[in-house]
Protein backbone atom coordinates (compact mmCIF):
# COMPACT_ATOMS: atom_id res chain seq x y z
CA UNK A 1 0.00 0.00 0.00
CA UNK A 2 2.63 2.53 1.36
CA UNK A 3 6.09 2.22 -0.48
CA UNK A 4 9.34 3.47 0.10
CA UNK A 5 12.05 2.65 -2.34
CA UNK A 6 15.76 3.40 -2.23
CA UNK A 7 15.54 6.85 -0.35
CA UNK A 8 17.30 9.10 0.29
CA UNK A 9 17.51 11.99 2.64
CA UNK A 10 20.54 14.64 3.72
CA UNK A 11 20.37 17.98 5.20
CA UNK A 12 23.21 20.01 3.84
CA UNK A 13 26.31 17.64 4.57
CA UNK A 14 24.76 15.38 6.81
CA UNK A 15 23.20 12.42 6.05
CA UNK A 16 19.78 10.76 7.51
CA UNK A 17 18.28 8.22 6.08
CA UNK A 18 20.13 5.97 3.66
CA UNK A 19 19.25 4.12 0.90
CA UNK A 20 15.55 3.41 2.93
CA UNK A 21 13.29 0.52 1.71
CA UNK A 22 10.33 0.07 3.46
CA UNK A 23 6.46 -1.94 2.64
CA UNK A 24 3.85 -0.73 5.10
CA UNK A 25 0.49 -3.28 3.90
CA UNK A 26 -3.02 -1.49 4.24
CA UNK A 27 -4.87 -1.47 6.95
CA UNK A 28 -2.23 -1.97 10.40
CA UNK A 29 -1.10 -0.11 12.69
CA UNK A 30 3.16 0.30 12.69
CA UNK A 31 4.96 1.84 15.68
CA UNK A 32 8.24 3.87 14.32
CA UNK A 33 10.77 3.45 16.53
CA UNK A 34 14.20 4.97 17.25
CA UNK A 35 16.97 6.88 19.01
CA UNK A 36 15.89 10.95 19.38
CA UNK A 37 17.55 12.69 15.83
CA UNK A 38 17.66 9.42 14.10
CA UNK A 39 15.13 10.54 11.55
CA UNK A 40 11.68 9.27 12.48
CA UNK A 41 10.13 12.92 12.07
CA UNK A 42 12.25 13.36 8.62
CA UNK A 43 10.84 9.92 7.01
CA UNK A 44 6.95 10.85 8.17
CA UNK A 45 7.39 14.46 6.44
CA UNK A 46 8.46 12.80 3.63
CA UNK A 47 5.68 10.17 3.06
CA UNK A 48 3.22 13.14 3.94
CA UNK A 49 5.08 15.28 1.27
CA UNK A 50 6.13 18.51 4.51
CA UNK A 51 9.43 17.93 2.83
CA UNK A 52 11.51 16.38 -0.40
CA UNK A 53 13.67 13.27 -0.32
CA UNK A 54 16.98 13.72 -2.13
CA UNK A 55 16.35 10.65 -3.64
CA UNK A 56 14.18 7.76 -4.27
CA UNK A 57 10.35 7.19 -4.08
CA UNK A 58 7.40 7.24 -1.78
CA UNK A 59 4.32 5.70 -3.32
CA UNK A 60 0.52 4.87 -1.88
CA UNK A 61 -1.10 2.39 -3.84
CA UNK A 62 1.71 3.15 -6.77
CA UNK A 63 1.46 6.45 -6.71
CA UNK A 64 4.12 8.72 -6.20
CA UNK A 65 3.33 10.93 -2.85
CA UNK A 66 4.92 13.87 -4.44
CA UNK A 67 3.94 14.21 -7.95
CA UNK A 68 0.32 13.72 -7.43
CA UNK A 69 -1.76 16.31 -5.40
CA UNK A 70 -4.79 14.36 -4.76
CA UNK A 71 -2.87 11.41 -3.52
CA UNK A 72 -2.52 13.58 -0.45
CA UNK A 73 -6.35 13.65 0.57
CA UNK A 74 -5.13 10.36 1.79
CA UNK A 75 -2.65 11.40 3.71
CA UNK A 76 -2.80 12.84 7.41
CA UNK A 77 0.18 14.05 9.45
CA UNK A 78 0.07 15.14 13.10
CA UNK A 79 3.10 16.53 14.23
CA UNK A 80 4.19 18.67 16.67
CA UNK A 81 5.07 21.94 14.20
CA UNK A 82 1.44 23.60 14.30
CA UNK A 83 -0.24 24.76 11.43
CA UNK A 84 2.07 27.78 10.60
CA UNK A 85 -0.53 29.81 11.09
CA UNK A 86 -1.02 30.30 15.28
CA UNK A 87 -2.92 33.28 15.65
CA UNK A 88 -6.51 32.14 14.62
CA UNK A 89 -9.49 30.66 16.01
CA UNK A 90 -9.00 26.51 16.55
CA UNK A 91 -12.37 26.28 14.73
CA UNK A 92 -11.11 27.59 12.05
CA UNK A 93 -8.31 25.55 12.30
CA UNK A 94 -10.35 22.63 12.15
CA UNK A 95 -12.55 24.12 8.88
CA UNK A 96 -9.85 24.30 7.17
CA UNK A 97 -8.70 20.92 8.04
CA UNK A 98 -12.63 19.35 6.66
CA UNK A 99 -11.16 20.61 3.13
CA UNK A 100 -7.94 18.89 3.02
CA UNK A 101 -9.10 15.08 3.56
CA UNK A 102 -11.47 12.82 1.31
CA UNK A 103 -12.87 11.01 4.17
CA UNK A 104 -13.04 13.18 6.57
CA UNK A 105 -15.71 12.50 9.60
CA UNK A 106 -17.66 16.27 10.71
CA UNK A 107 -19.96 14.13 12.85
CA UNK A 108 -16.87 12.32 14.72
CA UNK A 109 -15.51 15.40 14.90
CA UNK A 110 -17.83 16.72 17.03
CA UNK A 111 -17.48 13.76 18.78
CA UNK A 112 -13.93 14.08 19.67
CA UNK A 113 -14.41 17.60 20.36
CA UNK A 114 -16.39 16.78 23.25
CA UNK A 115 -14.74 13.69 23.94
CA UNK A 116 -11.28 15.81 24.86
CA UNK A 117 -13.37 18.93 26.17
CA UNK A 118 -11.34 21.38 23.63
CA UNK A 119 -12.86 24.59 23.40
CA UNK A 120 -12.74 25.68 19.84
CA UNK A 121 -13.41 29.26 20.20
CA UNK A 122 -10.35 29.72 21.80
CA UNK A 123 -7.61 31.49 19.43
CA UNK A 124 -4.72 28.20 18.79
CA UNK A 125 -2.07 30.38 20.08
CA UNK A 126 -3.36 30.88 22.96
CA UNK A 127 -4.06 26.99 24.01
CA UNK A 128 -2.09 24.85 26.30
CA UNK A 129 0.75 22.60 25.23
CA UNK A 130 -1.65 19.31 25.58
CA UNK A 131 -4.26 21.06 23.92
CA UNK A 132 -2.17 21.98 21.03
CA UNK A 133 -1.69 18.15 20.59
CA UNK A 134 -5.05 17.70 21.22
CA UNK A 135 -6.09 19.84 18.29
CA UNK A 136 -3.86 17.72 15.88
CA UNK A 137 -5.40 13.95 17.44
CA UNK A 138 -8.78 15.43 16.42
CA UNK A 139 -7.32 16.54 12.89
CA UNK A 140 -5.45 13.02 12.56
CA UNK A 141 -8.93 10.79 13.70
CA UNK A 142 -11.69 12.72 12.22
CA UNK A 143 -9.37 12.28 8.81
CA UNK A 144 -9.81 9.00 8.54
CA UNK A 145 -6.93 9.04 5.98
CA UNK A 146 -6.28 5.73 4.69
CA UNK A 147 -2.54 6.75 5.73
CA UNK A 148 -2.66 8.67 8.69
CA UNK A 149 0.94 9.42 10.37
CA UNK A 150 0.97 10.40 14.04
CA UNK A 151 4.59 12.12 14.97
CA UNK A 152 4.48 11.78 18.68
CA UNK A 153 0.93 12.02 19.58
CA UNK A 154 1.36 12.39 23.14
CA UNK A 155 3.17 15.55 23.73
CA UNK A 156 1.83 17.67 26.64
CA UNK A 157 -1.07 15.09 27.24
CA UNK A 158 -1.71 13.73 30.56
CA UNK A 159 -2.07 10.31 31.32
CA UNK A 160 -5.52 10.20 31.31
CA UNK A 161 -5.42 12.28 27.90
CA UNK A 162 -3.24 9.49 26.12
CA UNK A 163 -4.71 6.78 27.15
CA UNK A 164 -8.57 8.34 25.69
CA UNK A 165 -6.89 9.03 22.34
CA UNK A 166 -4.82 5.23 22.48
CA UNK A 167 -8.47 3.72 23.26
CA UNK A 168 -10.29 6.26 20.32
CA UNK A 169 -7.69 5.21 17.96
CA UNK A 170 -7.76 1.66 18.50
CA UNK A 171 -12.34 1.84 18.50
CA UNK A 172 -12.12 3.77 15.48
CA UNK A 173 -9.58 1.99 13.14
CA UNK A 174 -11.49 -1.27 13.67
CA UNK A 175 -15.11 0.31 12.31
CA UNK A 176 -12.70 2.11 10.05
CA UNK A 177 -9.68 0.08 9.16
CA UNK A 178 -7.06 2.25 8.08
CA UNK A 179 -2.95 2.17 7.96
CA UNK A 180 -1.40 4.65 10.91
CA UNK A 181 1.66 4.75 11.83
CA UNK A 182 3.02 6.28 15.23
CA UNK A 183 6.10 7.42 16.13
CA UNK A 184 6.29 7.95 20.28
CA UNK A 185 9.13 7.21 22.82
CA UNK A 186 6.43 6.08 25.44
CA UNK A 187 6.85 3.07 23.92
CA UNK A 188 5.04 0.59 26.55
CA UNK A 189 1.71 2.68 26.71
CA UNK A 190 1.39 1.73 22.88
CA UNK A 191 2.78 -1.59 22.19
CA UNK A 192 -1.02 -3.23 22.41
CA UNK A 193 -1.58 -0.92 19.64
CA UNK A 194 1.25 -1.60 17.33
CA UNK A 195 0.43 -4.46 14.99
CA UNK A 196 4.29 -3.91 13.81
CA UNK A 197 7.63 -1.75 14.42
CA UNK A 198 9.58 -0.47 12.43
CA UNK A 199 13.04 0.41 14.04
CA UNK A 200 15.60 3.12 12.82
CA UNK A 201 19.07 2.78 13.63
CA UNK A 202 22.15 4.38 12.15
CA UNK A 203 20.14 5.92 8.82
CA UNK A 204 18.76 2.51 8.09
CA UNK A 205 15.96 0.56 9.04
CA UNK A 206 17.80 -1.82 11.62
CA UNK A 207 14.22 -4.14 11.92
CA UNK A 208 11.06 -3.97 10.68
CA UNK A 209 8.96 -6.87 12.38
CA UNK A 210 4.80 -8.16 13.76
CA UNK A 211 5.13 -7.42 17.88
CA UNK A 212 4.11 -11.25 18.04
CA UNK A 213 6.52 -12.36 16.54
CA UNK A 214 9.30 -10.00 18.32
CA UNK A 215 8.06 -10.45 21.75
CA UNK A 216 8.24 -14.41 20.94
CA UNK A 217 11.41 -13.77 21.22
CA UNK A 218 12.76 -12.03 23.62
CA UNK A 219 13.18 -12.75 27.00
CA UNK A 220 15.11 -12.26 30.09
CA UNK A 221 16.62 -14.92 31.85
CA UNK A 222 17.52 -14.72 35.43
CA UNK A 223 19.21 -17.04 37.79
CA UNK A 224 22.77 -19.03 37.96
CA UNK A 225 25.05 -17.80 35.17
CA UNK A 226 26.85 -21.38 35.07
CA UNK A 227 22.83 -22.99 34.68
CA UNK A 228 21.62 -20.55 31.70
CA UNK A 229 25.39 -20.47 29.95
CA UNK A 230 25.39 -23.93 28.41
CA UNK A 231 21.60 -23.94 27.31
CA UNK A 232 22.22 -20.50 25.53
CA UNK A 233 25.32 -21.34 24.06
CA UNK A 234 25.35 -19.74 20.38
CA UNK A 235 21.95 -17.36 20.90
CA UNK A 236 21.77 -13.81 20.45
CA UNK A 237 22.44 -11.96 23.77
CA UNK A 238 21.67 -8.97 24.27
CA UNK A 239 22.00 -8.20 27.97
CA UNK A 240 23.56 -9.58 31.15
CA UNK A 241 23.46 -7.70 34.76
CA UNK A 242 24.63 -9.57 37.56
CA UNK A 243 23.03 -8.94 41.34
CA UNK A 244 24.99 -11.04 43.54
CA UNK A 245 24.70 -14.25 42.77
CA UNK A 246 21.51 -14.12 40.31
CA UNK A 247 22.41 -12.75 36.53
CA UNK A 248 19.61 -11.83 34.20
CA UNK A 249 20.44 -12.16 30.85
CA UNK A 250 18.89 -10.87 27.92
CA UNK A 251 17.79 -13.06 24.87
CA UNK A 252 17.12 -12.09 21.86
CA UNK A 253 16.86 -15.01 19.95
CA UNK A 254 14.15 -18.34 19.77
CA UNK A 255 13.92 -20.49 22.50
CA UNK A 256 12.26 -23.95 21.95
CA UNK A 257 10.17 -25.97 24.00
CA UNK A 258 12.84 -28.23 25.46
CA UNK A 259 15.16 -25.40 26.06
CA UNK A 260 12.43 -23.44 28.13
CA UNK A 261 11.75 -26.95 29.92
CA UNK A 262 15.41 -27.42 30.51
CA UNK A 263 16.16 -23.83 31.90
CA UNK A 264 12.82 -24.36 33.95
CA UNK A 265 14.40 -27.29 35.03
CA UNK A 266 17.38 -25.77 36.28
CA UNK A 267 15.14 -22.85 38.19
CA UNK A 268 15.95 -20.30 35.70
CA UNK A 269 13.33 -17.66 35.32
CA UNK A 270 12.04 -16.97 32.18
CA UNK A 271 10.12 -13.62 31.93
CA UNK A 272 9.67 -11.49 28.43
CA UNK A 273 11.34 -8.50 27.75
CA UNK A 274 8.72 -5.36 27.52
CA UNK A 275 8.92 -3.92 24.14
CA UNK A 276 10.60 -0.58 25.36
CA UNK A 277 13.15 -2.31 27.02
CA UNK A 278 13.87 -4.51 23.97
CA UNK A 279 14.17 -1.35 21.98
CA UNK A 280 16.70 0.10 24.30
CA UNK A 281 18.88 -2.76 24.23
CA UNK A 282 18.63 -2.72 21.06
CA UNK A 283 19.60 0.37 19.81
CA UNK A 284 22.07 1.17 22.55
CA UNK A 285 24.20 -1.92 22.02
CA UNK A 286 26.16 -1.75 18.62
CA UNK A 287 27.62 -5.40 19.01
CA UNK A 288 25.86 -7.74 20.78
CA UNK A 289 29.16 -10.06 20.69
CA UNK A 290 31.41 -10.73 23.63
CA UNK A 291 28.75 -10.25 26.43
CA UNK A 292 28.68 -13.70 27.93
N1 LIG B 1 15.32 21.28 8.79
C1 LIG B 1 16.44 20.67 9.21
N2 LIG B 1 17.63 21.17 8.91
C2 LIG B 1 18.78 20.57 9.32
N3 LIG B 1 18.81 19.43 10.03
C3 LIG B 1 17.65 18.89 10.34
C4 LIG B 1 16.40 19.47 9.96
N4 LIG B 1 15.39 18.68 10.42
C5 LIG B 1 16.00 17.66 11.08
N5 LIG B 1 17.33 17.78 11.02
C6 LIG B 1 18.31 16.84 11.60
O1 LIG B 1 18.05 15.56 11.07
C7 LIG B 1 18.20 14.55 12.05
C8 LIG B 1 16.90 13.76 12.16
O2 LIG B 1 15.91 14.58 12.71
P1 LIG B 1 14.46 14.04 12.96
O3 LIG B 1 13.67 15.18 13.55
O4 LIG B 1 13.94 13.43 11.73
O5 LIG B 1 14.72 12.91 14.04
P2 LIG B 1 13.72 12.14 15.00
O6 LIG B 1 14.07 10.71 14.93
O7 LIG B 1 12.32 12.51 14.69
O8 LIG B 1 14.15 12.73 16.41
P3 LIG B 1 13.34 12.91 17.79
O9 LIG B 1 13.04 11.55 18.32
O10 LIG B 1 14.33 13.63 18.64
O11 LIG B 1 12.11 13.73 17.50
C9 LIG B 1 18.60 15.27 13.33
O12 LIG B 1 19.99 15.20 13.44
C10 LIG B 1 18.16 16.69 13.10
O13 LIG B 1 18.97 17.59 13.79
Amino acid sequence: MIEIKNLNKAYGSTKVLSNINLKLEENKIYGLLGRNGVGKTTLLNIMSNVIRANSGEALLNGENIHENSKVLENIAIVRESGFGIEDIKVKKILKAAKTLYKNWDEEYMKFLIKEFDLNIKKNYSKLSRGNKTIVGLIIGLASRAPLTLFDEPSLGLDASYRYKFYNLLLQDVEKNPRTVIISTHLIDEVTHLFEEVIILKNQKVYLKEEVESLMGKAYFLSGKLEKIEPIIKGKNIISKEEFGTITIVGVFDCLTKEEKDNLKEKGIEISAIPLQKLFVLLTEKESVEGII
